[in-house]
């Protein structure tokens, strides 16, 4: 299943309650609207091809009902849109008419074109059911009162009437009203009242998607709910004491003197509740948003209860049994074919199926982009498939016989450096895709930032594809491959990667050449699999060692990737790969920078719940007690007795990609992306780490030094964590944190 990582940014109004939801025209997301200006067009075009005429607005509701499926959408519309009747052969209407069926047009616009039930449920999957299990609908029971007499039509049934009201009047209840007054009073009233019942209860709509709405009051309740009596229970507590007593009792309210007495003593007009409003302190923390110290404690109230595993001994008890499991970051120049090259892989493993291409084939050529089909498994978001470019990280997972994998796409352009970092810093190791005709961009480009990004954010070993040999003159040349392994080769090894942490693949994604099963071509293209491996087989031989009892040992530490809502038991979640530690259901964690507590209630590792999780794992954690305005991307969750420091200034260990100054720079630590500057040179060091010169006033292009940064927005850091600084889009300088200075 895919997953997209993206960072929801929870607006304001985002924050409220699921059951308060209610579907409203205005709500879309910018992503809706995008959705609805691409496919309308495709639907509408569809449909007048068929003689259908129908308003934007169905088209839209249609989309939206079938998360934007055109072929469903379109077959809906056109079973439920008949033609209009031939207006010449109406008879003409009075104005009443033509007034109502305005009115009864204008309804049909706003609301759903009401459908039979058999065409309402046409498209539905679970529609084919067994003649056997077919429901048969048995009509309800008729609800309507008991005929009795209501006076007015002939004579006994007045007399009825009349004697009724006068029972009533000397039991002292109101007369029953009659006639036209009655009707009107029931007009004015709830039909639950109306009929003496019990208010039905309110069908609460429950969504899933975020919708943007404004919170809606609570729904009011026709008739105040009887008082249940009290039941009283003997008080089984005994006294307190008297030392109790004395903690217990509210302090005397110390005596106040009036604003007029004080006016009269100090002779100036003075605040008599000065401690009403915020002292400066609090209009300055407030400001900040930084929460006061005591936000380190642990939360005060935890509605979910741990397991009280013990996390370590089942992890190592289990560690001989699992299935190792790994994620790599797919990273490339843009267009050199890493999404298509990792659609064919999940297409060739069986993660995803000949029908889901074949349905995307249609899509991607509707817009002109049939080529980009395989591209489309991981390339879901609406701007992604218009531009047939990769915009975030988009993860995917996958099974081998050997290995579970996870798969984070990598945007190659050069705009979303900060959305690869995120995915490279969740990664074991790195695929490098690189397009055998365009090496030359490549290098210019993206294929040597992402190398360095790779190394920059800690990753050791490197997976090359070199992608597109179907295109090269001829098909599969070794010569064309020979050159472009040895540049790569050379530029890897610059940047400190091993030459044993390095393979080659030739492959080809859209073909499917050499990624799962072995080229069978001519003999002049047997090269490939004699002298190298596939895809799959090179990706197996590149997962990381196991992960070490000192990690899992360590404090729970996971950098955000993601905030979302998981569903609607579970509406607040968060995903990343925990970084050191472990988790179970039940604990407690500190949300920093914003110093928040929550508690975690169920987790998910490879979309599979779980009690539990340790380092090096890739997960999503559905959180409790905890508000989304205090969840962002690169905000860390951590254990709630040892929780991570807040920093506002530290001291990095960098190489320098570029002549370094004391200047502004991003900077970048996994997904977190916040501004800041170089505010001192500290030394420059040679290769040993020894000083080389103090205070300098410049440093080098090449050059190792330590620099202070000073972070203007306060942020998680900790000793160890892999930096990279940014500045007018380029990539300056890279490295790891010294020290942290809170
Ligand atoms: N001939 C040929 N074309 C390919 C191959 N792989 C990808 N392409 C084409 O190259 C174009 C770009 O492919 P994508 O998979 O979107 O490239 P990308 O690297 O994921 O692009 P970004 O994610 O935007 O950086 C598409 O038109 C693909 O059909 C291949 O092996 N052979």
């Amino acid at each position: 299943m895919t997953h997209r990582v993206k960072n929801i940014g929870y607006d304001e109004d985002d924050l409220f309650d699921q059951d308060d939801y209610v579907e409203e025209e205005q709500g879309y997301s910018a992503e809706d609207r995008d959705n609805f200006a691409s496919l309308t067009p495709v639907v509408r075009a569809e449909l007048e091809e068929a003689g259908v005429q129908v308003s934007d607005l169905q088209i839209e509701e249609a989309l939206w009902h079938y998360y934007w499926d055109v072929g469903k959408s379109v077959t809906f519309l056109k079973g439920a849109r008949k033609p209009e009747p031939d207006a010449k052969k109406e008879k003409p209407k009075s104005r009443f008419d033509e007034a109502a069926h305005k009115y009864a047009k204008k309804a049909d616009n706003v609301h759903r074109p009401h459908l039979s039930g058999v065409e309402w449920f046409r498209n539905t999957p679970w529609r084919d059911v067994d003649p056997e299990n077919v429901g048969i609908l048995v009509p309800a029971p008729d609800n309507r009162p008991e005929p009795r007499l209501l006076g007015g039509s002939t004579k006994l049934a007045k007399l009825a009437e009349e004697r009724r009201r006068k029972a009533a009047a000397s039991q002292g209840a109101p007369a029953p009203s009659t006639g036209s007054l009655s009707s009107l009073d029931r007009l004015s009233k709830p039909k639950d009242i109306v009929d003496n019942k019990e208010p039905s209860p309110r069908v609460e709509v429950k969504k899933y998607p975020i919708r943007r709405k404004e919170p809606s009051p609570p729904p009011q309740s026709p008739t105040p709910p009887p008082v249940e009596p009290k039941e009283i229970l003997p008080d089984l507590r005994s006294q307190p004491t008297a030392f109790g007593r004395t903690l217990a009792v509210s302090p005397p309210r110390a005596s106040t003197i009036s604003a007029a007495m004080l006016r009269d003593i100090l002779g100036v007009e003075t605040n008599s509740e000065p401690f009403n409003e915020p002292s400066p302190d609090d209009r300055i923390l407030k400001a900040a948003a930084v929460k006061p110290e005591s936000s380190a404690a642990a939360p005060e109230q935890i509605r979910v209860r741990s397991k009280g595993l013990d996390v370590l001994k089942i992890w190592l008890k289990d560690r001989p049994k699992r299935k190792p499991s790994a994620a790599f970051v797919v990273v490339g120049h843009v267009d050199h074919g890493k999404s298509t090259l990792m659609g064919r892989l999940l297409l060739d493993t069986g993660a995803v199926t000949q029908r889901d291409i074949d349905k995307y084939k249609k899509q991607a050529t509707e817009l002109g982009k049939s080529s980009f089909a395989l591209a489309w498994v991981m390339d879901t978001g609406t701007e992604e498939r218009e531009r047939g470019v990769t915009v975030d990280i988009a993860q995917h997972h996958f099974s081998t016989d050997k290995v579970d994998f996870t798969i984070l796409d990598a945007p190659g352009h050069r705009d979303f450096v900060p959305n690869m970092l995120g995915g490279a810093s969740m990664a074991d190791f790195a695929v490098l895709v690189v397009d055998i005709n365009n090496l030359e961009s490549g290098m210019k480009g993206q294929t040597k930032e992402h190398i360095l990004l790779a190394k920059a954010v800690g990753l050791q070993r490197i997976v090359v594809a070199v992608n597109k040999l179907d295109t090269t003159v001829p098909p599969w040349s070794q010569a064309r491959f020979d050159s472009v392994r040895n540049e790569v080769t050379g530029s890897l090894e610059k940047e400190g990667f091993d030459i044993g942490n390095i393979i080659f693949v030739p492959c080809s994604g859209l073909s499917g050449g050499n990624v799962v099963k072995p080229l069978s071509g001519e003999p002049t293209q047997q090269w490939t699999f004699k002298t190298y491996t596939t895809l799959l087989h090179a990706l197996e031989q590149s997962i990381p060692d196991a992960t070490k009892q000192e990690k899992v040992e360590k404090p729970f530490r996971m950098q955000i990737t993601d905030v979302f809502r998981g569903g609607i038991t579970n509406p607040l979640s968060i995903a990343g790969r925990i970084a050191s530690g472990q988790i179970q259901v039940g604990d407690a964690v500190i949300v920093q920078p914003s110093g928040e507590s929550a508690a975690i209630k169920a987790i998910e590792v490879n979309a599979d719940g779980r009690d539990w999780a340790v380092a090096g794992e890739l997960c999503n954690l559905h959180l409790t007690d905890v508000d989304a305005q205090y969840l962002h991307s690169g905000d860390t969750v951590c254990d709630s007795r040892k929780p991570v420091l807040v920093a506002h200034t530290v001291t990095v260990d960098i190489t320098a990609l570029d002549s370094l100054l004391p200047q502004s720079v991003d900077i970048h630590i996994g997904r977190l992306n916040v501004p800041g500057a170089v505010s001192q040179l500290l030394f420059t060091l040679d290769a040993k780490g020894e000083v080389l010169k103090k205070k300098p006033r410049i440093i080098k292009t090449g050059q190792r030094a330590v620099v202070k940064i000073t972070l203007e927005t306060p942020a998680p850091l900790e000793a160890g964590d892999c930096v990279v600084l940014r500045a007018e889009g380029s990539t300056i300088a890279a490295g790891a944190v010294d020290n942290v200075n809170s």
